[in-house]
């Protein structure tokens, strides 16, 4: 794995959009797999500054993963934060932008489709991820197996509190989610995995350095051939 060392979180939003864009503009029908969360929300920013000039109309995107039980229209919804964040602003056609459907009916059914529709689009060109406190890739949390498809998952109490300052309180944090599976995510042809402050530090440490364990998700990136890690000096401070 490549590792690129930012001064900032800035720096990082910008390396990053740069490589997504240069993506964007040299292939034919882009795939890209979003995530959600604070560290993209500078990416998007960027990619917004630039969306005069670049089309997204011959771009899918595949987000890793939605609450069960909220809907589009809750602010919390990573379908509310993609839309606020991002879709609204560029021209990407609506049916392009895929995220799971947290308040289907069927979620068994609605696993298996996602899976479908990424397969149909030829799997995804570029992934970007987050890098959860616990090493938890999309939602896929400690003890997951590596071969992993979409499934809906329990989210851990270390999770729920890590995000339940988007919430008014804990409770109000869904206990479930539906994520691709780590094998959906390796299946990526290339992976951005972007890691900002102190806080990441000894996780990012552990997902480089670390044995490769289904009781640290992420440290099986170790075994994609082409991920590049965009991180700045604090996250870095472990390694
Ligand atoms: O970027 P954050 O907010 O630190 O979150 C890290 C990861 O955790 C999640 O938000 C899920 O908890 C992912 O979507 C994200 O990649």
């Amino acid at each position: 794995m490549e590792i690129i060392s930012v001064n900032s979180y800035e720096e990082m939003s910008e390396k990053t959009c740069s490589m997504v864009l240069n993506k964007i503009k040299h292939l034919q029908n882009p795939v890209l797999g979003l995530a959600t969360g604070s560290t993209p929300e500078g990416l998007y920013h960027r990619i917004i500054d630039e969306a005069d000039d670049v089309s997204f109309r011959h771009v899918s995107t595949f987000n890793l993963d939605e609450y069960v039980g909220l809907n589009k229209e809750d602010p919390n919804s990573y379908q509310y934060y993609m839309n606020d964040k991002l879709f609204k602003h560029i021209d990407i056609p609506d049916e392009n932008a895929h995220l799971p459907n947290g308040v289907a009916v069927d979620l068994e059914k609605e696993c298996h489709d996602y899976e479908r529709f990424i397969r149909e689009a030829g799997h995804v060109d570029i992934q970007i991820l987050g890098l959860g406190l616990n090493g938890h890739i999309g939602f896929n949390e400690p003890g997951t197996s590596f071969s992993s498809r979409t499934h809906v998952v329990d989210l851990d109490e270390s999770t729920r509190n890590a995000n339940a300052r988007f919430f008014g309180s804990i409770d109000e944090v869904p206990t479930k989610a539906i994520t691709m599976g780590i094998e959906t995510i390796m299946e990526s042809k290339e992976i951005l995995l972007l890691v900002s402050g102190e806080a990441k530090a000894e996780a990012l440490a552990r997902l480089v350095n670390g044995e490769v364990t289904e009781s640290f998700p992420a440290s099986i990136l170790q075994q994609h051939e082409h991920v590049t890690i965009i991180a700045d000096e604090a996250a870095l401070s472990k390694l």
